[in-house]
């Protein structure tokens, strides 16, 4: 999700529809960079988050299953479908960002 800052509230990232995304942490070992993509899980696969992960960013948990970070230029939430995949990617989130 993203926050809209203008009105003050979170909007599905992507189109309008919301809908359930599979997100992943991909590595580029060679740059030794991280980027979270996330796409949708329809047929369509639209590709609703395309992040790289800069050094020092904080990821903000700000409940067990909504978690926050900041870029230049957006504010990123996920929310999760259960409280194991926020745990499984809050873990890896963490060791992408001590990695950097
Ligand atoms: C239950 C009902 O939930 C809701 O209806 C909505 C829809 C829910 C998903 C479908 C989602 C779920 C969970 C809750 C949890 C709370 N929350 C909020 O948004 C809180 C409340 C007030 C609001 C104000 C600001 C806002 C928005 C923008 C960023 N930010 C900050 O505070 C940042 C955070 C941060 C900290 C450190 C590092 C990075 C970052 Cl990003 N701080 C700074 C210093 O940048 C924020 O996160 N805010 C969510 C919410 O309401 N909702």
């Amino acid at each position: 999700m993203l926050y809209d800052d203008v009105h003050k509230r979170w909007v599905p990232a992507g189109s309008e529809a919301p809908s359930i995304s599979r997100v992943h942490i991909y590595h580029h070992p060679g740059a030794n960079s991280f980027r979270v993509v996330g796409r949708t899980l329809q047929a369509d696969q639209q590709v609703v988050i395309n992040c790289p992960l800069v050094k020092g960013i904080k990821y903000n948990q700000a409940t067990p299953n909504f978690h926050q970070w900041r870029d230049p230029k957006h504010v990123w939430g996920l929310n999760f479908g259960s409280l194991e995949d926020a745990a499984l990617f809050a873990h890896s989130m963490m060791h992408a960002l001590q990695a950097l």
